[in-house]
């Protein structure tokens, strides 16, 4: 016997979510920055990553994989808001087969909650290195500092609060490194209670978190970030301080 009622409902994994001939749609926009960072040493050996909120949907990319070479069918889609805990009971309205979703999830969803656009983590050395010199100069509960480099201009003060000037010093706030990446979630979300203007935080011998309003604004500030890491090192190595 089999009524209306009694009738399974087709199942559906919202395809159409992520086929979109718009090259700025998320499902796109995704693979395309992720070939970028690849290109630029952010995303080496499938760790790193990105994730853009769309309205009321976040997308999520691939855990584990050749980030470069990520389709828009690879990516996982969350409906927004979603429930804080546990991970895996998130509103996941697209799963794609046989692929779990970013180990990052749960700090892209922070940076999410806090407003963010779009948040990008890059295993980038130059990240790496500078965590490494300050964990050697300061201890623990250790900020990046740098100040009077022009580039430092393309940091905001915080929302609402326009850019960084040339004489002011930027704040990156680091955190310590922990075995699995999504138990970096309490350490992400305190620095950024304890630090609300920031737009980034580093992970100690891990790498970086660089969330914006949108994805230009994250992704021309996580360039910004990663120019003045790179200087900062070579600043070190000449012996020049950071901040004047
Ligand atoms: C060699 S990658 C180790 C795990 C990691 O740090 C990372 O960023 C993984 O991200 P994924 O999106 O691949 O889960
Ligand atoms: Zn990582």
């Amino acid at each position: 016997m089999c009524s209306a009622d009694q009738a399974v409902a087709p199942v559906t994994n919202n395809d159409h979510l992520v086929q979109s001939s718009d090259p700025e749609h998320p499902a796109n926009l995704i693979p395309e920055l992720c070939r970028k960072f690849y290109n630029w040493g952010w995303v080496t050996g499938t760790g790193g990553g990105t994730s853009i909120r769309h309205g009321d949907h976040i997308y999520i990319a691939p855990s584990g994989v050749q980030k470069e070479l990520m389709k828009s069918e690879n990516i996982f889609v969350i409906q927004w808001p979603t429930p804080k805990y546990p991970a895996t009971d998130r509103n996941y309205i697209r799963r794609p087969l046989k692929l779990n979703p970013s180990a990052c999830t749960p700090l892209f969803l922070t940076a999410f909650e806090h407003g963010a656009g779009c948040c990008i983590h890059t295993h980038s050395q130059w990240a790496v290195l500078v965590t490494l010199l300050v964990e050697r100069e300061k201890g623990p509960d250790a900020c990046f500092e740098i100040s009077n480099i022009e580039q430092i201009k393309g940091i905001p003060k915080g929302k609402g609060k326009g850019m960084l000037g040339y004489h002011d010093t930027l704040s990156i706030p680091i955190i310590d490194n922990t075995a699995f990446e999504e138990d970096l979630t309490s350490g992400l979300e305190a620095a950024m209670n304890k630090y609300p203007d920031a737009y980034a935080v580093l992970v100690r011998r891990h790498g970086i978190y660089v969330w914006g309003d949108n994805v230009a604004k994250a992704k021309t500030q996580c360039e910004s970030l990663d120019y003045l890491f790179q200087l900062a090192v070579e600043m070190h190595k000449l012996g020049l301080p950071w901040v004047k």
